[in-house]
């Protein structure tokens, strides 16, 4: 069996069970090929000759490591720079958030050379790649530039937005020719694919070979949506493990008169968190029996906090929560209560499972798995509703969910109250479904339906120069 590589941004320890549904999944495939994760180490290098340079290698079980750092200037360039200040809002369809300074590229471009100079030399000749996500576009063509000839496949984790949308990045045309590196790119959502075959259609003239196979730049891609999953095994038996049974059991205990609402997500723009707060005032204002009964745990933990659209969004969230506990609060029931701070995993299960309601309203979201891990925990037999944006990539699939849409204030403060009053069939039913849906497509299908297409799909012309960016 070829030997899996993966390259991501952020890598982590997948024997710690914290590391999230991805690191899990990844884990596993690495642990049976014995493969190698390389990535950056989250170590920033103020200071000139800190580092050795070198790649640090350690083994994680079967799985070897392989990490790097990089120079202050390096980050700022390529990751809150071009990967955050660029790719991110360009490809959550946020056009008035980028910054397109041209400086950034140039940090972006170096990077992904240098993961390349560092990676190429730990490869072997049958070793299967996987780059992950949007800071790593054009690491195959540096790749092979330098020579490699190895079956590489880029999954991309965040939405690709329209031709239009997408086409107002300068050099958009390089980061998709950069794609044709690949054998194989997946994408989370058929709309998002779609996307893809629309613009290699119209902007890069590319030659349809149907079944999503593409030819253009001398090179055949194949193409394809791979939704993501999670682990829902690993994540009932989180739920059902001490550590979930005793989160759940104080939940439950300290809101024993009220229904909860919960909402976890990295404080983003793209989570919808303003437009989530003024959709629950919305419901509070129209039915004054949710009073002093339901209430709202939102979780944003911290995150790109120095990209400056980031901390714009904490400063309206934060006054949007002081004043709906201002206007409607009482001396013994807050609507709101508000964390600026990152729970740990295992914790998570127990408050999904003692939720009446999870709010999962993005304006644009590539998956979502807390979508999925909110299913995975909830009690079958009194099962909690989950209101869903059908701006996330989950919203293709988890069409039993309550879809929305969260620029709707009314329609989702309506679609709330719904779900805070669904009785238990119905509940029951959806939830069904729902899970019958995140188990068919959990994590392993993901990883597996991916890597069997990789194996099979193959540029006719490997390694050409070309691509020399
Ligand atoms: O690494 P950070 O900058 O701290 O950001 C965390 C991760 O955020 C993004 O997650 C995406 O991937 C999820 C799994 O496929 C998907 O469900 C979600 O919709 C996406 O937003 C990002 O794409 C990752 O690379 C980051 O590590
Ligand atoms: O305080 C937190 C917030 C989030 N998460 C986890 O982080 C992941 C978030 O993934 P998602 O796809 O929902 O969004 P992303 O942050 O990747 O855009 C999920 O596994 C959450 O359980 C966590 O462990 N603690």
């Amino acid at each position: 069996m070829a030997r899996l590589v993966v390259v991501s941004n952020r890598i982590a320890d997948p024997r710690k069970t914290a590391a999230g549904g991805l690191a899990v999944a990844l884990a596993e495939v690495l642990n049976n090929t014995g493969g190698m994760w390389f990535g950056w180490s989250g170590k920033i290098l103020e200071q000139p000759g800190e580092s050795d340079g070198d790649v640090k290698l350690q083994q994680a079980g079967a799985v070897k490591l392989a990490t790097i750092d990089l120079t202050r200037e390096d980050h700022d360039a390529y990751y809150l720079g071009y990967s955050n200040g660029v790719l991110w809002p360009v490809f959550h369809y946020r056009l008035d958030l980028a910054d397109f300074d041209a400086g950034y590229i140039a940090g972006y471009r170096r990077v992904n050379q240098l993961f390349a100079r560092k990676l190429a030399p730990l490869l072997k000749d049958d070793d299967i790649i996987w780059v992950q996500d949007y800071h790593l576009i054009p690491l195959a063509a540096e790749l092979r530039a330098l020579g490699c000839n190895q079956r590489i496949g880029f999954f991309l984790h965040i939405p690709l937005p329209p031709p239009l949308i997408l086409a107002a990045i300068p050099g958009h045309d390089w980061l998709i020719r950069a794609l044709f590196a690949y054998d194989l790119a997946g994408f989370q959502s058929k709309a998002d694919h779609s996307h893809f075959s629309e613009y290699v259609r119209s902007e890069a003239h590319a030659q349809d070979l149907g079944e999503g196979r593409w030819r253009a730049f001398n090179r055949t891609l194949q193409a394809g949506a791979y939704p993501i999953g999670i682990d829902v095994e690993e994540f009932v038996g989180l739920t059902e493990a001490p550590e979930g049974r005793e989160m759940y059991e104080r939940m439950k205990r300290e809101y024993s008169r009220r229904k909860l609402l919960v909402g976890v997500d990295r404080l983003d723009y793209s989570k919808g968190l303003p437009h989530r707060m003024r959709a629950f005032r919305e419901l509070l204002a129209r039915n004054p029996e949710t009073h002093n009964s339901a209430t709202l745990i939102q979780i944003a933990s911290p995150s790109r906090e120095d990209v400056s659209a980031y901390s714009d969004i904490l400063h309206e969230l934060e006054s949007l929560c002081g004043s709906i506990n201002g206007n409607f609060g009482e001396l013994d029931w807050m609507p709101v209560r508000y964390m600026h701070r990152t729970v740990a995993r295992a914790r998570l299960p127990g408050l999904y499972r003692a939720s009446r309601v999870a709010l999962v309203t993005p304006l644009r979201d590539g998956m979502n798995l807390v979508a999925k891990e909110f299913i995975a925990a909830q009690d079958p037999e009194n099962p909690g509703v989950l209101v869903l944006s059908r701006f996330a990539g989950a919203a293709e699939q988890l069409r039993e969910a309550l879809l929305v849409n969260p620029y709707d204030t009314e329609g989702t403060a309506s679609a709330i109250h719904l779900a805070l009053q669904m009785p238990l069939e119905e509940r029951k039913t959806r939830h069904q479904a729902l899970m019958k849906t995140i188990q068919k497509y959990d994590v392993h299908w993901w990883c597996a339906s991916f890597l069997d297409t990789l194996a099979q799909a193959r540029s006719e012309e490997s390694g050409t120069p070309w691509l020399r960016l």
